[in-house]
């Protein structure tokens, strides 16, 4: 039994687990579209389901994506935050606001951006675009290389800049990962959270899960740690687990925790 735990314990029909995706629910890969869940995640998020308050994913993908890559339609009760908290899925219904003409413009731009750098790749998510490196020659100076270019857009475009592992997503602002914890934990009335992250954009979810802390809630900050993980979230962490897989087997040992 991981110690850190049993912090739970006594308390997991009012504690609220959630988990980001790419990186903890999915290993990375090198192109976005064939990022898949890890097998057995449908089915330990079940189990998890019938001891919690709430399971949810917070992510930075489109909410639909997730479910479709993680094979999630079907756990109980799931709700995916998509977007960091613009889109809601919950039960098979998507709730999702209209086209931004930011992001319309910031589409034509990082088009133009990629198609002059090898290896640099648009992912369009409707609602954000994303310009990604990991294919690039260097794909950390690519991204360097890319940021002021990627800035420039995002002001020009009246969004806000969310890097990543060898990503840069460009996409409006107003939501993170800490105000959909917050909302999460508001509608729940969850008294304890677990959150599973790896990576820059859930750095806003561990401090809305630190604040919430000193006002009496119990929270857990599992990092989902692998070479390029942000270090931030790593030294910031409770319980260090290796990847996805390890975040499968934490969540095994929830799930049959007393
Ligand atoms: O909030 P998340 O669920 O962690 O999503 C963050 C971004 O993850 C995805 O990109 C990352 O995973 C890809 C597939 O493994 C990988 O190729 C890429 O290098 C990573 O940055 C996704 O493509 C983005 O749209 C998400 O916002």
């Amino acid at each position: 039994m991981t110690p850190r735990l049993r912090a739970l314990s006594g308390r997991l029909d009012r504690t609220l687990v959630a988990l980001d995706f790419d990186g903890v629910l999915s290993p990375i890969v090198s192109s976005p579209d064939a990022a898949v869940a890890l097998p057995g995640t449908a089915d330990v998020l079940t189990a998890v389901a019938g001891r919690v308050a709430r399971v949810a994913v917070v992510t930075g993908r489109p909410a639909a994506d997730a479910v479709r890559l993680g094979s999630l339609a079907d756990v109980p009760g799931l709700v995916v935050l998509g977007h960091y908290g613009l889109q809601r899925w919950s039960g098979g219904e998507l709730t999702t606001p209209g086209a931004d003409d930011g992001v319309d413009l910031a589409r034509r731009r990082v088009a133009e951006l990629a198609a002059v750098r090898p290896g640099v790749a648009v992912e369009d998510k409707h609602h954000s675009v994303a310009l990604h490196t990991r294919s690039a020659p260097d794909p950390a100076a690519a991204l360097a290389e890319l940021r002021p270019h990627a800035d420039a857009v995002a002001a020009e475009a009246g969004l806000q800049v969310t890097p990543g592992r060898f990503v840069l997503e460009l996409r409006p602002a107003g939501v993170d990962k800490g105000l959909a914890i917050r909302a999460l934990v508001a509608e729940t009335g969850a008294t304890a959270v677990l959150y599973a992250g790896d990576d820059l954009g859930d750095l806003p979810a561990v401090a809305a899960v630190r604040e919430l802390s000193s006002s009496g809630l119990v929270g857990l900050v599992v990092c989902s740690d692998a070479e390029e993980a942000s270090a931030e979230l790593r030294a910031a962490a409770d319980i260090v687990v290796p990847g996805p897989p390890g975040v499968q087997a934490l969540l095994r040992e929830l799930a049959a925790l007393d």
